[in-house]
């Protein structure tokens, strides 16, 4: 049996155009240096780290999302090197094998289509019949705990709240049955008993379906239930890698450490201020209350 993983990076490198002309050979300015990172069939991994330490530019980089990036490096999905696609097969992939979901749920949603036609897009685009892919789109609504979803695929996105336009953004996602998830801080715009619930139901699926998902996070809060293996990242390198339960009990990086200092501790003294990571990545800086 092979024990290849679903997704293998490897020592990838983007830079983007710099700004003014400076930065590297060419005027483009690396902004990830070298992150390698492995994902099983059926795992979940989260990256995490602070805003600009590379996470959404290393999952962006996964399906080339960015026509302005260069690419350096090794991708395989399922044994394909995906920096070697051509385009057309990259958007076959996008929705396909590998399923994306966004922070902001209004920004991925066509605010002048039906719920169900989004819905339904990811089957008919590949060929599934209208009548199927609905039935198809209703079913994964109600999976996902949208009430009364046949009739409510025909409402338009300002008519869900919140929570529930992302369960929209999460039925498109996986509707086609990607092979892995990449979730950029799905939860983030959504208030904390919405995204313990949202977490869950990813989870849910991901043990259904067999679906590996990367999940991007500057929380660790969240990571603990939710992933196996984390990947810490800082500055566009990744700093640790690890299980979750290392990564918790046994953080190996000063940066780790820093980060889990400033995660709020269920039973902890809720006084105390939050720590704060310092610009060296030393220890957080604490103030006594
Ligand atoms: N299109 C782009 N052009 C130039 N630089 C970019 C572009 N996208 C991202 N960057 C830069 O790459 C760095 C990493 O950004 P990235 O969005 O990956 O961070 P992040 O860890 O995901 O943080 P956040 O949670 O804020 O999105 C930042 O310095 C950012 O300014």
């Amino acid at each position: 049996m092979s024990t290849d993983p679903l997704l293998r990076i490897r020592d990838l490198r983007v830079s983007y155009p710099a700004a003014g002309g400076a930065g590297g050979a060419g005027g483009m300015a690396e902004v990830v240096h070298g992150v390698d990172l492995d994902l099983a069939s059926g795992e979940r991994v989260a990256l995490v780290g602070e805003s600009g330490s590379g996470k959404s530019v290393t999952a962006r980089a996964v399906l080339r999302l960015d026509p302005d990036a260069r690419l350096s490096g090794g991708i395989e999905l399922e044994g394909v090197d995906l920096l070697g696609l051509p385009q057309r097969r990259m958007r076959e992939i996008r929705g396909g094998r590998v399923g994306l979901v966004f922070q902001d749920p209004l920004a991925s949603l066509n605010p002048v289509m039906t719920i169900g036609r989004q819905v339904m897009q990811p089957l008919v685009i590949r060929g599934v019949s209208r009548r199927v892919a609905r039935r198809r789109a209703i079913e994964l609504l109600e999976r996902l705990g949208v009430r009364d979803a046949e009739h409510r695929v025909d409402d338009y996105p300002h008519q869900f709240s919140g929570g529930m336009r992302q369960r929209v953004v999460i039925a498109i996602a996986v509707i086609a049955e990607p092979a892995l998830l990449i979730a950029d801080e799905p939860t983030t715009a959504l208030d904390v008993r919405v995204q313990a619930r949202v977490l869950e139901l990813l989870h849910e699926l991901a043990a259904e379906r067999g679906m590996s998902i990367l999940l991007i996070t500057h929380d660790l809060g969240i990571v603990a239930g939710f992933a196996e293996r984390a990947v810490v990242m800082r500055h566009g390198r990744a700093v640790e890698t690890g299980t979750v339960d290392q990564i918790y009990n046994a953080p190996r990086h000063d940066y780790t450490r820093a980060l889990l200092a400033a995660v709020p501790r269920i039973g902890g003294d809720v006084t105390r201020p939050l720590a704060v990571i310092g610009a060296a990545g030393n220890a957080p800086e604490e103030e006594e209350s």
